[in-house]
């Protein structure tokens, strides 16, 4: 079993690696410059560092933390070399990220006390939603769950066929509906199938139309509404997907659906392929909302449960 394990890890790590490769490469890039010349952490090297971790997408009040924590070390050792910058700049991270109880988790798991267990999946499109509910079917799947799918995302065809191939794919039910009909119906009726299945886990896709608040509001409140009639505590979970790639744009999008529903994790998709691999670090901090699962490439396989350490490791290796 450990061998198993020890294996799985090592890829683990390894797509880790590579999807942070961009980011990291980017990020001591610029470090490397700007120490260029410089023995000692003072303020232009300080200055520099702020400007890299905000182009980096830390954002800047995780920024200023950081930026903080490293000002008042300086001032107490007095004198700091750097090439210890690395060594300090991961501590501080890591610190900052164990300050809440954010990315402890390395396996996929769910309670086992809640059956069906519902996560309620939202985001804009584009985002990565339809790949992240199909990862997650996978791995959920593989340890052996009856998974259900519900397409309550009624508002474009498209994504109703998007999450019927990753269902084939997966080889998962799926519950659908028309075009056009009513999410909170569709939502409904996967509870309904998923009850009388005696599945394990049920995933509700939802359209992600960020234009209208209130619109957007109402939705969600009306499917959570409608699910408890099946469920009473359902959803469980509320996933908010969100392209790492965008940087800002991600921030953004956390903040407004944080007001129109109670979010309780987030998926950060597109990490690898992006130099904007901070925003994990940032979202983290800011939003006070575990990001569950980091999305490092298009493959089936390249969802993975995010790990602070792991994480930090990768990112500091
Ligand atoms: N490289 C990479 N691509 C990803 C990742 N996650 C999703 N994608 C790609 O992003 C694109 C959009 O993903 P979808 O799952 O269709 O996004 P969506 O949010 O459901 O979008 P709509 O279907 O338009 O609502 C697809 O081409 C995916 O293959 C990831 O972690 N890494």
């Amino acid at each position: 079993m450990s061998f198993f394990k020890n294996i799985f890890s090592k890829e683990k790590k390894e797509t880790l690696d590579k999807g942070l490769e961009k980011s990291k490469e980017s990020f001591f890039g610029k470090l490397s410059k700007a120490v260029v010349g410089k023995s000692k952490v003072d303020e232009d090297v300080l200055d520099s560092l702020e400007e890299i971790l905000v182009a980096s997408d830390v954002g800047v009040n995780t920024t200023l933390k950081i930026i903080t924590r490293i000002e008042e070390r300086v001032a107490k050792d007095k004198y700091v070399g750097t090439d210890e910058l690395n060594t300090i700049l991961r501590e501080e991270i890591a610190g900052l990220l164990s300050e809440t109880n954010i990315g402890n988790e390395t396996d996929f798991t769910i309670p086992a006390d809640k059956k069906p267990y519902v996560i309620m999946v939202v985001g804009v499109n584009g985002v990565g939603k339809t790949t992240t509910i199909g990862k997650l079917a996978s791995q959920f799947k593989k340890q052996g769950l009856k998974v259900i799918l519900g397409a309550a995302d009624t508002f474009r065809a498209a994504a109703i066929d998007q999450l019927q191939v990753w269902a084939d794919r997966t080889d998962v039910p799926i519950v659908r509906q028309e075009m056009g009909s009513d999410p909170a119906s569709v939502a409904f009726d996967t509870l309904k199938s998923a009850v009388t299945q005696n599945a394990d886990v049920v995933i509700i896709d939802t359209a992600g139309r960020l234009h209208n608040k209130v619109n957007l509001m109402n939705e969600l409140t009306k499917i959570k509404r409608v699910m408890q009639k099946v469920v009473a505590d359902a959803p469980h979970e509320v996933l908010l997907v969100l392209d790492g790639s965008t940087g800002q744009n991600a921030f953004e999008q956390a903040k407004q659906f944080t007001l129109a529903t109670e979010v309780t994790s987030l998926a950060v998709t597109k990490l690898d392929g992006t130099a904007k691999g901070g925003v994990v670090i940032g979202i983290s901090d800011q939003f006070k909302i575990p990001v569950k699962y980091i999305g490092v490439g298009e493959g089936i396989d390249d969802l993975q449960v995010f790990n602070k350490h792991e994480f930090v490791d990768s990112f500091f290796k």
